[in-house]
């Protein structure tokens, strides 16, 4: 895929031990207003959000639905703009960019959203799809060579040749998100933001989906940050996870310390009411899930919610703290030991 006139055209990268993409104080509110003439209160989407991507790597962001999960993935993308905080990618802040560096980044860094059929134009062909972006990118390299690389792109997410002169209508969900995959591909991106992705398909072709991209990170390279709201999905590709709690990122670490001791009781609480292990009670926690309405009013977020607040937890938001190994909460109880399922369920 990687064709000698495309990587003639990638950004110098000053550093390669640097993140692919780092997201920095990343604030986003949205203004709300009452009525036709009235004022409304500004919605905090996202309040001081900060992460990195390694090229190469699966990062996931999980979290309840308006925890803000799409906003910091179109805000990183620069398809949203942030009210505050620093997106960089390869070092470079989207703001700052030429108009060079601009056209790389818009090629390197795609995007897949959530619904495979709205994302496609139904009255092209798939053929007319995939040559679509290495036109409007100025990436054509004569009729012989754009098949070639057409037909690859249709190789890599599984898709015959065949199918080149059909219609989107004609494919199902998960066929149709495998196009989606496999225009993104033409550009040859180095990031690629899958936005609930896999949410509107059949379980079991979400399992295919979830496989298709993480041959994709194994054979390309590619990076991706995966948004689910369904931990245990997310858990599969990701090699760090991120949780969103209301605009916040509660805990931040490595998959398997997630799963073994998560740090932010509402990590815990996503990973008891994902389908437990058979043998597994479902845990003190899980009959707290259903959403209350209050949002902890200057205090922790969560508090309303948590089994284990105290007094401090209402009397400001918790600071991010780094734990060992690049482990990050927030969260003022995090020294209890909250096992995740694959450690067995006791809190202590
Ligand atoms: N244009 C907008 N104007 C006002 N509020 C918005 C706007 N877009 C999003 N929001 C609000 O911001 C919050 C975060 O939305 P966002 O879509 O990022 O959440 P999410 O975690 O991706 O949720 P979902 O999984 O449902 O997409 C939500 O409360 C949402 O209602």
């Amino acid at each position: 895929m990687r064709c000698a006139a495309c990587a003639g055209r990638r950004l110098p990268v000053a550093d390669p031990t640097a993140p692919l993409l780092d997201v920095r104080n990343l604030t986003k509110i949205y203004p709300r207003r009452k009525g036709l003439f009235g004022k409304g209160d500004d919605f905090v989407a996202l309040d001081d959000i900060s992460f990195t991507v390694a090229r190469g790597e699966v990062l996931g962001i999980v979290g309840e639905s308006g925890s803000g999960k799409s906003t910091a993935g179109r805000i990183a993308m620069d398809i949203l703009p942030r009210t505050s905080g620093q997106v960089l990618f390869d070092g470079v802040d989207p703001d700052g960019m030429d108009r060079r560096q601009r056209r790389a980044f818009r090629r390197r860094a795609q995007m897949i959203f959530q619904d495979p059929y709205a994302s496609l134009n139904p009255r092209m062909t798939v053929e007319q799809l995939l040559r679509t972006p290495l036109a409007l990118h100025g990436l054509t390299a004569g009729p012989a060579e754009d098949r070639r690389k057409l037909v690859a792109a249709l190789d890599l997410v599984g898709l015959p040749e065949t199918l080149l002169n059909r219609y989107p209508h004609e494919f199902s969900g998960g066929q149709r998100q495998r196009i989606n995959i496999a225009r993104a591909l033409m550009l040859d991106p180095a990031l690629v933001v899958a936005d609930e992705a896999v949410s509107a398909l059949d379980v079991s072709v979400q399992a295919q989906v979830v496989n298709l991209f993480m041959d994709l990170r194994e054979r390309l390279g590619i990076a991706i940050v995966f948004i689910a709201h369904d931990l245990p999905v997310v858990g599969v590709i990701s090699d760090r996870i991120a949780v969103m709690y209301r605009g916040r990122i509660v805990e931040l670490g490595e998959t398997v310390a997630m799963f073994t001791r998560p740090r932010h009781p509402y990590t815990a609480m996503l990973l008891n009411a994902a389908p437990a292990p058979d043998s597994a009670p479902a845990g003190p926690m899980a009959a707290r899930l259903p959403a209350e309405e209050t949002d902890g009013a200057g205090g922790c977020a969560f508090r309303p919610r948590c089994p284990f607040a105290i007094a401090a937890c209402a009397t400001g938001k918790p600071p991010v703290r780094m734990l060992e190994g690049g482990h990050m909460t927030a969260c003022l109880r995090d020294e209890l030991v909250i096992d995740g399922p694959l450690a067995g369920q006791s809190c202590r």
